[in-house]
């Protein structure tokens, strides 16, 4: 007898979503496999924010269907805020309640609908914010902080709900450029933690040096998927080349095709480093 295998974290399947007559997925098909980093890359208007937004039912599929760790969140039948639950999700926007210091932030979810007590939902706060390194902005309101600051804690409050996959989309494209490399610091130690990520960006060498799979999106449906270096080195698509040759230059898109040549990774900033950006 064959053990069953789990299913993967995320199963997306012939998936379409229009908003009146516009059809912005036109039958999207992939899976993200449990600790697997996928990177969703494309024009702008493609639906990748669209295709995340359908993950956690944020939009409502027009047609296809969806499981997340095996549940299937279509199903009408479904508790969505169950799932949700399991499900972080990071947006380009923070969206910290700037009436709460960063602790509170952290712990207003976990206690209204995890039901944790003061204490254990403190604990899991601080020790995510400590993951984020902003151990030192507890007592902090959200106005004190710089940008980047105010994106890993946000990431840090999704974190002490303690969820199975993270969502992220765009979480840099509002920052100021100097903050950026703080929040995709933070975004590689969760990949390298082992975390399932389903990320839509912008941040080509993220994607080269963090994602497992690298899916490239053009008018609603998937052009390509596969290895970082395949689509992004070796693209099969001229749709994929077209784009790449406008969001990288000539000397970049023939490095990522060559592993002996690929450049090395910047060295990640320190992650307290952004203190001077304190208000
Ligand atoms: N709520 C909505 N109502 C109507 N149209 C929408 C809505 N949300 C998105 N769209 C349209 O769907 C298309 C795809 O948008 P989406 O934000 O998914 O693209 P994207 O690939 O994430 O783009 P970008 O990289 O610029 O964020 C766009 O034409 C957008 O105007």
């Amino acid at each position: 007898m064959t053990t069953p295998q789990p299913r993967p974290a995320v199963e997306i399947r012939d998936l379409h979503k229009s908003f009146g007559p516009l059809e912005v997925l036109k039958g999207i098909d992939f899976e993200v496999d449990h600790g697997e980093v996928v990177c969703v890359i494309g024009p702008s208007g493609s639906g990748k924010s669209t295709l995340l937004r359908c993950v956690n039912l944020l939009e409502e599929p027009t047609a296809g269907k969806i499981w997340v760790n095996g549940v299937e969140v279509t199903d009408p039948d479904v508790e969505i805020d169950t799932v949700r639950r399991g499900i972080g999700m990071v947006f380009q926007s923070f969206n910290l309640f700037p009436h709460l210091t960063v602790l509170d932030n952290l712990t207003i979810a976990q206690r209204r609908v995890l039901r944790r007590g003061r204490g254990e939902a403190e604990r899991i706060a601080r020790d995510n914010l400590e993951r984020v390194g902003l151990t030192d902005k507890a007592a902090a309101f959200p106005a004190q902080l710089s940008g980047g600051q105010q994106q890993r804690a946000a990431i840090a409050r999704s974190l002490s709900m303690e969820p199975k996959l993270m969502l992220f989309d765009e979480p840099t494209s509002a920052l100021d450029p100097e903050l950026v490399g703080d929040v995709l610091t933070v975004m590689r130690k969760l990949a390298e933690d082992g975390m399932t990520m389903l990320v839509v960006t912008h941040e080509m060498a993220f994607a080269r040096d963090v994602a497992d799979r690298v899916v490239f999106m053009d008018g609603g449906v998937v052009v390509e998927q596969g290895p970082p270096r395949e689509v992004l080195g070796a693209p099969q698509h001229e749709r994929t080349r077209s784009f790449l040759s406008r969001v990288l230059d000539p000397t970049h898109v023939a490095q990522l095709g060559q592993p002996d040549q690929a450049p090395e990774p910047p060295e990640p900033p320190h992650l307290p480093a952004d203190d001077r950006h304190n208000l």
